[in-house]
């Protein structure tokens, strides 16, 4: 039997079209709601780097980020290789896969002393063994009919781009070493047709399997469903995925009517335009999307987009400035901007965590940015991977911790919203659940009159000192807990460490009246003193902390020392 389609959607099968088959909605979606769910993947693996600190089944992932297996997750006792949040996951991963696979983890630490493997190479041989691994094999027929056909109108399995891959001599080298090693680790008959059919197979999963990986909650590995993989690509997409576990949620991004094709981007669709196109190599193809033809940036794409209102409640609710930013687009041509993005691409980071080294290439970075920093286009990368870098490292350093504070916010208004115009994307998400912990340091720096000896920034020093910073962290969680039900799923971790810190901040004693404030404009973001109440104090507080980002960081990559030693 194939696999049953969910019922927003359906398959179109075109022959004629370059894209072959698309994935279509039957119904109309608003922005945020639930296209589709799927939770039994044909493939769901964790990378092969994580496979000891990930549940081999469920993928629920353990907090510690030790290479060691973590006490509440249980290797398997025979290959010792693959671990488990309990039994039950233990034996539906042995009946799924395991049973077959078990005995190839024996065969790795014989032949190459280690117990895991590359990912592609773990996911083909788990596929070589359902078709070739005999009376351990299960799902065979699945496996067959999504890799090589039979479900009728989608005859011929799952798109591969063979011949595409054969013509990149260097990729195609990768791909037989690692088809080659997946036949002898997975102790299947050898020969050609083998290694013909498993270099198939990973092309197949090179081009169909999406990536898990989320630095923020540990999630690493990848994800293929048949059904799933019918979704194609666009530069300006109206879905997107959020992965939980063994599930995939499919979203709508902007809404979709009934009928329309459905499209998710496979890349970061925000890079300029030849860094996309050779991002997508990979899928053998030239994509044709209203971005790409008319190369536009993430300004122009932000100006039209419908959902632009959803920001009315947000960190950037000023809807005008999203429909026409404050940029001088006179400043840099958009063929100057993909010199300066190749150029950042290649500056050389450092081999170790010498912190010298990591300052000169933030400052080389930095410096690389200045025809953007001078036109005011601060959403147009690279300047905000370089801006994000910096507040990333400085948020975990003892010295620059409140520095990453003003990075954050101006992130938050002057990057994200343009880049992710719908305020539920993740990356928004995201920032604002690190400006809230953030703002519990430098809450407690405040409480305990140790900021001043940790900053020396006045102004930023003075808001800090000014600010209701308890209120701040309040209505962050509210915005997030707001937008983030539409985000991934209600289990996705960063939500639900969202939800335990909001009723750790409503718990606190004494600031009732601030509280109900926050509910009121939560509950309808007009309400007068609601909407007053965050105004005031924060949006305006943040708006100000953001201001203080550009000056603060260019006098730390100048090593004009704003800290006191
Ligand atoms: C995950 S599959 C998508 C389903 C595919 N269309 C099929 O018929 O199996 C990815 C492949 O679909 C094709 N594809 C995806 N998006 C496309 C686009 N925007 N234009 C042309 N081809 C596209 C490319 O061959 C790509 O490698």
């Amino acid at each position: 039997m194939p696999p049953q389609l969910p019922a927003g959607v359906r398959i179109h099968n075109d022959p004629a079209s370059p894209k072959r088959r698309s994935l279509h909605a039957t119904q109309p979606f608003s922005p945020g709601s639930v296209i589709a769910t799927f939770t039994d993947p044909l493939l769901a693996l964790p990378d092969g780097a994580t496979m000891r600190t990930t549940c081999n089944y469920c993928l629920r992932t353990s907090s510690s980020l030790s290479s060691m297996p973590s006490p509440d997750l249980k290797a398997c006792t025979a290959c010792k290789a693959a671990v488990y949040c309990g039994p039950a996951c233990q034996r539906a991963h042995w009946k799924a896969t395991h049973r077959a696979e078990c005995k190839m983890f024996a065969r790795v630490r014989e032949q190459a002393g280690k117990d895991w493997l590359p990912t592609p190479v773990r996911a083909v041989a788990q596929v070589l063994l359902a078709l070739y691994g005999g009376k351990g094999a299960s799902g065979e027929g699945d496996v067959k009919r999504a890799f090589f056909g039979g479900h009728g109108e989608d005859d011929g399995g799952l798109e591969g781009n063979v011949e595409g891959f054969k013509k990149d001599e260097e990729v195609w080298k990768d791909l037989e070493l690692q088809a080659t090693a997946a036949v002898v680790y997975a102790g299947v008959l050898q020969g050609e047709e083998v290694l013909v059919k498993a270099r198939e197979i990973l092309c197949k999963i090179q081009t169909n399997a999406f990536n898990r990986l989320d630095a923020d909650t540990g999630m690493t590995g990848i994800f293929l469903d048949v059904r799933l993989a019918m979704v194609n690509h666009s530069c300006v997409p109206n879905a997107f995925i959020g992965f939980d576990k063994r599930t995939a949620v499919l979203r709508a991004e902007r809404p979709i009517k009934e009928g329309e094709e459905i499209t998710i981007s496979y890349i970061d669709n925000t890079l300029p335009k030849a860094a996309r196109h050779e991002a997508l190599r990979l899928y053998h193809f030239l994509c044709d999307c209203f971005r790409c033809k008319d190369d536009l940036d993430v300004y122009e794409v932000c100006q039209s987009s419908p959902v632009i209102p959803l920001n009315s409640v947000s960190l950037q609710p000023d809807l005008a400035k999203l429909r026409d930013p404050l940029v001088d687009r006179s400043r840099v041509s958009k063929a100057e901007i993909e010199a300066i993005y190749k150029k950042w691409q290649v500056l050389a980071k450092p081999d170790g965590g010498d912190e010298k080294d990591h300052l000169k290439l933030a400052q080389e970075r930095w410096k690389l940015c200045q025809p953007l920093v001078e036109a005011k286009m601060w959403a147009i990368e690279p300047l905000p991977t370089t801006i994000q870098q910096l507040a990333t490292s400085w948020q975990t350093s003892y010295k620059m911790v409140v520095y990453a504070l003003p990075l954050l916010c101006f992130l938050s208004i002057e990057c994200d919203p343009y880049k992710f115009v719908a305020p539920f994307m993740p990356w928004r998400i995201k920032n604002m659940v690190a400006i809230v912990k953030l703002l519990a340091v430098t809450g407690e720096f405040t409480a305990s009159g140790a900021l001043a000896t940790r900053c020396t920034h006045e102004g930023l020093v003075g808001t800090l000192a000014t600010a209701d910073q308890v209120s701040i962290c309040e209505a962050l969680l509210r915005l997030v807990v707001h937008h983030g039900s539409s985000s991934a799923s209600e289990d996705w971790d960063v939500l639900k460490q969202a939800k335990s810190m909001l009723e750790d901040v409503e718990s606190l004693e004494g600031r009732e009246q601030e509280s109900n404030l926050l509910r009121a404009w939560a509950k309808d973001p007009q309400d007068p003193e609601g909407a007053a109440f965050f105004e005031n104090q924060v949006l305006r507080p943040i708006q100000t902390l953001a201001g203080f980002a550009v000056e603060t960081l260019e006098a730390m990559l100048d090593g004009k020392s704003l800290v006191k030693k």
